[in-house]
């Protein structure tokens, strides 16, 4: 499986009829404390316009929402894995991304058999407090020599300016949030990402044909 090198992570289905439209091609909907209904209508929402663009959508955390709505891809953290029904999501042949930020957790990750890996924080990160120290970027070359094959996602901190740097690392895909979701130009540094991601995109369109 390969993903775009550019991956989006906003928190409505309002920014995702905002961005996605601008040409971006993985975006994850990452929701948290909302009731059911309105996690439903979102999902809903983000779906068709990812439908409508040509864009990978995965749901974060509602692995069951993500079933019941018809979503092909969700992204789990190792405490989400623990209450999720590994089995039902096979079942509906969901793909599944999930967190790493240790050795400990990769082989947790590894034993469930994921589309990725993601290793964070790369760099620190504003969005939510961490007890884990910031990787660095050797970090993610020394995740991609263990993972070989499989997709890695590196995640935290990553900027316009720093996203090549994790590609060059054997990162497959650069997730962001606040760069672009408090930059005073959201849309302008969307399309600076698209811009600085070009290369890779291109080797994968190369790739896939
Ligand atoms: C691509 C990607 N990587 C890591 C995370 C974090 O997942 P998790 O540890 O479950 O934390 P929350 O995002 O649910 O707070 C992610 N969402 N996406
Ligand atoms: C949601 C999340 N998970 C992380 C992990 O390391 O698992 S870091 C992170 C925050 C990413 O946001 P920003 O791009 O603003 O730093
Ligand atoms: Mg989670």
């Amino acid at each position: 499986m390969r993903l775009d090198p550019f991956y989006l992570i906003v928190d409505s289905a309002d920014w995702i009829e905002r961005l996605v439209p601008l040409g971006v091609k993985l975006v994850q909907l990452r929701i948290k404390d909302k009731a059911e209904t309105v996690l439903r209508a979102e999902i809903r929402r983000a779906k068709a316009i990812c439908l409508a663009h040509g864009c990978q959508l995965v749901v974060n955390d509602y692995w069951q929402l993500a079933i019941d709505e018809g979503c092909d891809f969700i992204h789990l953290g190792q405490e989400d894995l623990v209450e999720a029904d590994l089995a039902a999501i096979r079942r509906a042949q969901l793909k599944l991304g999930v967190s790493t930020h240790d050795i400990a957790e990769l082989d947790k990750a590894l034993s469930v058999k994921p589309d990725y890996v993601a290793l964070g924080p790369v760099w620190p990160t504003i969005l939510k407090k961490m007890k884990w120290q910031p990787q660095g970027v050797e970090r993610v070359a020394d995740w991609k020599r263990r993972i070989g094959d499989l997709p890695l996602v590196a995640i935290g901190g990553i900027t316009a300016e720093r996203a090549p740097l994790v590609l060059e690392q054997g990162a497959q895909s650069a997730a962001v949030v606040t760069d672009i979701v408090l930059n005073e130009n959201p849309e302008a540094r969307t399309r600076e990402w698209l811009a600085v991601t070009a290369a890779w995109r291109q080797e994968l369109e190369t790739q896939v044909g």
